[in-house]
Order: C-alpha cells, then sequence, then structure tokens
C-alpha cells in the first residue's frame, strides 16, 4: 500500500495542469472544455494519471473538490480503448450509497458521453425498481451501471446478473461516499459482490471522510492500493473542508432558532441560494410554513416524497427556479427509527407486513451536488462531524466561496468541540475557525421577535402534520404527472412548482417586508455590504421571485390600517390572550406597537 503525496517542487506548473497533461482522451477534454471546465482539480491532478495506469486507489478529498470527474474521466477512456463490449456483463459498476447520488452519477456519465458522442451504454438501478425493470435495464448488457450495493446484490441473487458472468467482464469496480457505504448497512450486499468481482478488476475507493468503514472496504476490495491524501499536512482543516468556505455559529436557545433563520433570511444577511439542514421531516415543514408567512417560499426535500418528485425538486432548485431549500438530512436518525419500529413490530407483526415509509436510499447530503448554493444553514446540528463537513461541503464546491453557519443551541455544543477536534482546530491557533455570525446583531433578531413568536404558535404541530400530509398527496399526484410529463417533456422544469404555498390560508401581507424602522443602522450596512462584496466577485444577486398571488385576504400596507382597524380597540399593554391566526397576522398592522 503506498501513500502518495503531491511531493515535487512543480506545485505552481501542476497547479495550471490542463486535463491534457494528465494523458486524457482528447474526446474527453473536448468535452470537458465544452462544460466550461478547464483546469483539474487536485484530486483529479493526482488520481488520473494512477487511475490511467490500472492502479488500485484510495483518494480522500475534500468535499466538493471534483472526485467524481477523477474517477469518470479515466473510467471512460478505459472503457473507450476496450471498444464496443461484447461481453455478458457490464465491465464497470459505480456503486453509491443513495438514490440521489445514482441519478446525479448517472447523468454526469450520460453528458459525458454526450459530448464525446461514445455509444457505450450507462443504467442505474434504484430499490424501487421492480424485477422485470431490472431485467430490461440489464439486458444487453449495459456497459456501466450505477447502483447502490443492494440493488446489485439483488439482481445477483434474483439471477438477473451471472455471478459467473461478472467474473468474466467486470473491469473496474468504484465506491464513491465509501464510508457511508457501510454505515448505510450494506456491508453484506458489498461482501456477496465482492466475492464476484475477478482478481484482475480495477477497484478504486472515494471519498471526503475517512472511517473505520474505509479501511474495512480497503481490506476487502484492494489489492496494493495507492492511498491519495491531497493536503499539506493530514490536520490540515482544508484536508477535508474547502478553505473557501466561511464557517460561523449563531449561539441560541432552541426556542430561537426561528427567529434567528427569519433575521438572516429576511434582513438578507446570507446569500442566496441557501440551503437549510434540519433533523426531521416536521422540522423541515414546521420551518417552511414558518418562513411562507413571512413570504419566504421554500420546498422540503425528504425520504417520504417519491423519488421522481425529490429528483424534480433537486432539478428545479438547481436550476434557480427557487432560492430555499430545506434538507431533512435524517440519515442516522431514519436508520435508528426505522429499526426501532421494525424491532417493535416485529413481535406482533410479521417482517413483509411492515410497510416502509420512509425510502431507505433517500440521502440528500453526501455528493449531491447542488448548484450555486451559497449559504448552508445548519438549523438542527448534525449528529456527527462527518455529517458537518458533508452538509457544508454542499457549499464552496470546486473553486467556488461559500458560507455555512449553525444554530447551536446550549445542548448541541459539544458536537462543535467535535467538529472542531476532528478538523484539528483544537489547538489554540484554529480555535477561531468556526466563529460567531458577525452580521446578526441582538436588535436585529430582537426587532422581529413579536412576528416570529406570533407566527411560531400558530405554526403547530397539528397544522405540520397536516401540511406534511398535504405534501404528500400533491407530490404523489404531481409524480404521476411528472411520470407522464417527462416521459414526452423530458427538459420541462416548468412544470411543477414545489415551493407553491403550504398554508391553508394566503399569508398576510404585512409580514412579508420587514419595515424600515424595525431595522437598525448596523443591520442595513450589513446587508449593504453584503451585497457590493457578492457584486465585487460577480455574483449576481439572485433575482426577485415574483410577489406572492394575494390570498382570500387584501394586502395592505401595514402603516397604512384602515379606519375600521385604526379603530380597532387596543388590548391594555401586557394583557395577553390566546391569539388566533388572524388576530396574529393582524398584529403587525399596530405599526408602532411593536418597535
Ligand atoms: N476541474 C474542475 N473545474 C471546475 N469545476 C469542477 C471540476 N471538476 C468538477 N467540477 C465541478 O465541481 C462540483 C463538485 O464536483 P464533485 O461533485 O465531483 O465533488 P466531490 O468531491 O465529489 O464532492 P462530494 O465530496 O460532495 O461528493 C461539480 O459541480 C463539478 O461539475
Amino acid at each position: 500500500m503506498k501513500h502518495q503525496n503531491p511531493t515535487d517542487g512543480n506545485e505552481e506548473k501542476e497547479e495550471d495542469a490542463g486535463f491534457e497533461e494528465l494523458g486524457l482522451d482528447p474526446r474527453l477534454t473536448r468535452a470537458l472544455s465544452k462544460k466550461g471546465i478547464a483546469k483539474a482539480t487536485p484530486i483529479q491532478r493526482e488520481a488520473i494519471p494512477l487511475i490511467l495506469e490500472g492502479k488500485d486507489i484510495v483518494a480522500r478529498a475534500k468535499t466538493g473538490s471534483g472526485k467524481t470527474f477523477a474517477y469518470l474521466l479515466p473510467m471512460l477512456q478505459k472503457l473507450f480503448s476496450e471498444g464496443k463490449s461484447t461481453k455478458p456483463a457490464p465491465s464497470a459498476f459505480i456503486l453509491v450509497p443513495t438514490r440521489e447520488l445514482c441519478q446525479q452519477v448517472c447523468s454526469e456519465v450520460l453528458s459525458l458521453l454526450e459530448f464525446c458522442r461514445v455509444s457505450l451504454r450507462v443504467i442505474q438501478l434504484t430499490a424501487s425498481m421492480l424485477l422485470t425493470d431490472m431485467k430490461t435495464a440489464l439486458a444487453g448488457p449495459p456497459d456501466i451501471v450505477v447502483s447502490t450495493p443492494a440493488c446489485i446484490s439483488t439482481s445477483i441473487s434474483k439471477g438477473v446478473l451471472q455471478a459467473s458472468s461478472i467474473k468474466d467482464s467486470l473491469s473496474m469496480l468504484i465506491l464513491d461516499e465509501a464510508d457511508l457505504l457501510l454505515s448505510y448497512g450494506y456491508e453484506d450486499d458489498l461482501k456477496s459482490l465482492i466475492s464476484h468481482v475477478p482478481r484482475r478488476c480495477q477497484c478504486l475507493l472515494m471519498s471526503a471522510t475517512s472511517s473505520t468503514d474505509v479501511d474495512k472496504l480497503k481490506k476487502l476490495v484492494l489489492h496494493n492500493p495507492v492511498i491519495l491524501t491531497l493536503s499539506e499536512s493530514i490536520h490540515s482543516k482544508d484536508e477535508i473542508i474547502p478553505k473557501n468556505v466561511q464557517q460561523f455559529l449563531i449561539s441560541c436557545s432552541p426556542q430561537d432558532k426561528l427567529l434567528n433563520l427569519l433575521a438572516l433570511l429576511k434582513l438578507e444577511l446570507v446569500q442566496k441560494k441557501v440551503l437549510i439542514f434540519v433533523n426531521s421531516i416536521d422540522m423541515g415543514f414546521r420551518i417552511r410554513l414558518f418562513l411562507e408567512q413571512f413570504g419566504i417560499r421554500s420546498a422540503v426535500l425528504n425520504a417520504e416524497l417519491p423519488q421522481n418528485s425529490r429528483l424534480h425538486i433537486l432539478e428545479e432548485f438547481n436550476a434557480g427556479l427557487f432560492d430555499y431549500l430545506i434538507a431533512t438530512d435524517d440519515s442516522q436518525t431514519k436508520i435508528k427509527e426505522q429499526k426501532d419500529k421494525e424491532n417493535r413490530i416485529l413481535s406482533k407483526k410479521s417482517k413483509k407486513q411492515i410497510k416502509n415509509k420512509v425510502d431507505g436510499e433517500f440521502g440528500v447530503v453526501r455528493g449531491i451536488d447542488f448548484k450555486n448554493v451559497f449559504t448552508v444553514v445548519n438549523f438542527d446540528m448534525p449528529e456527527t462531524a462527518a455529517g458537518y463537513i458533508h452538509r457544508i461541503g454542499r457549499t464552496g464546491r470546486a473553486f467556488n466561496t461559500g458560507v455555512s453557519v449553525s444554530l447551536v443551541s446550549p445542548g448541541e455544543d459539544e458536537i462543535i468541540e467535535e467538529i472542531k477536534s476532528m478538523m484539528g482546530y483544537d489547538n489554540q491557533e484554529q480555535s477561531d475557525s468556526i466563529i460567531p455570525f458577525p452580521l446578526l446583531t441582538k436588535s436585529a433578531v430582537e426587532s422581529l421577535r413579536y412576528r416570529a413568536e406570533d407566527v411560531a404558535k400558530i405554526v403547530t404541530k397539528i397544522a405540520v402534520r397536516e401540511s406534511r400530509a398535504q405534501e404528500i398527496r400533491n407530490e404523489i399526484i404531481n409524480s404521476d404527472k411528472l411520470k407522464a410529463h417527462f416521459d414526452h417533456n423530458p427538459k420541462d422544469l416548468e412544470l411543477l412548482k414545489h415551493d407553491k404555498l403550504l398554508s391553508k390560508k394566503a399569508p398576510p401581507s404585512h409580514l412579508r417586508e420587514v419595515p424600515e424602522y424595525l431595522v437598525d443602522k448596523t443591520t442595513k450596512e450589513a446587508s449593504k455590504l453584503l451585497k457590493l462584496s457578492m457584486a465585487a466577485m460577480g455574483i449576481q444577486p439572485v433575482k426577485k421571485r415574483p410577489k406572492l398571488k394575494r390570498g382570500l385576504g387584501i394586502s395592505r400596507d401595514p402603516l397604512k390600517t384602515s379606519s375600521a382597524e385604526r379603530g380597532r380597540k387596543r388590548y391594555p399593554k401586557g394583557k395577553k390572550r390566546k391569539m388566533k391566526f388572524d388576530e396574529a397576522s393582524n398584529r403587525g398592522k399596530k405599526g408602532k406597537h411593536e418597535a
């Protein structure tokens, strides 16, 4: 096992290495330049020549560093040179932990093949496929299969893929997000597949974080691999997180997280597009309902949605059709809950009756290439340091910059310490690596407290549950429409809006804008500074979305209340009573009262 570090002195020359110097086929370099990709990233500079030489490699590089192309390009070149395959089984397997990643990698391969005008066939396998669909997909056979380990082992156990043919045909096996493959419970699937992998097969292991699982996989799959570490020092923080991601935190109570999130977004103190991570689907819907009362539209990406709805939401968000996406990163909790539930239910019902509501292959953190996300917000802190790294790795990808803001409540402090020590921040000079967010002042937060607390009160558990059920109904209908529609119009993104209003009543318009008098001078300056710095970096502010359609209520400016409202009975100061939805929404019309 060899460790490879960039040691030679001609780093500068290498820095500008184009793809031609790496020995890539001109069809591939032309394809990359058509995609506007000219300069190789460090992981690509190191990995591509070694893979072209036929070496097994373990590539550990930070999130967003281009690992996908680092293995796709040499893999395609190898298959190009093998020529049209007459083999009885696929030549290459790319194994990934989630269905979303399958889709993403498969579309990357398709796009490269299209540009190269090479007629290799790539397919993806997912757990929701019927056996007949699997048979159809694997007929031929295809040259490249992108799949989760579970689907490959199912197709072998069901005889759709012959183990003997794999032994004769497989020339490349790639495990992407390798450390997650085992923690997602794919160990048995991998072991059953690996027993059929021929010795001559070239195996690649890619991940941004290392773990004992990766070590386990190395022993299982690789032969005398080259271990690629791509950082100046083992403990450099850049090793796993791009240095172009500025990491901030806001300490607040769990109850004030919605208020702080509202202040960040409403006072425009963070740059769009914004990806908000939560640990549960309920919290995702609570945030969505809360924000839409203030005219901030979003979508919730979660495991309950039909798969093509999830993919369509990702495509719409990447296409910039909406600016805020709430992603439920419940990978750890979901698997644990599912196992607990199955164990509890098993005593009463047989396993086969368990309807698995939640898609076990769902995952929106690892490897998903969200386009142009400038800000990642950890509304709930992740359960592991690796989870944090992959979440904030959704921004600052390739050569872009990004910002992460974590809302940390007193019970979440230790995960911050765990993260700092994992990233080698424990020594003093690096203790400022995750710093308090400087643009949000206490007065700015307090200025929105009344409104936020009023609205938060009406976003009850029942409202969340109802909207969650409503969303499922909408998306199942959409999903059927989507399926039919996409068959005929694959490129159409306009068909469905996933960020449409979820509340039963149209939000009151006065909550949409923050009145001038509520925003202190410092905050105004900060917001202006942010816009100027983005403009200086050539990042256009995301265009304003068209105003929300007027609901049943007539929207009016809170400061110009009607005579009837001016005469409305005012409650003596301090006298609180249970507000209903409409009164809470009218509260803003008292204008000065809030200041
Ligand atoms: N050489 C390059 N120059 C510019 N952009 C690139 C280059 N290589 C890849 N990219 C782009 O960078 C983004 C991130 O690439 P990729 O998803 O492969 O990163 P990754 O290392 O796999 O990230 P993760 O750890 O999240 O899986 C993608 O949008 C990709 O198209």
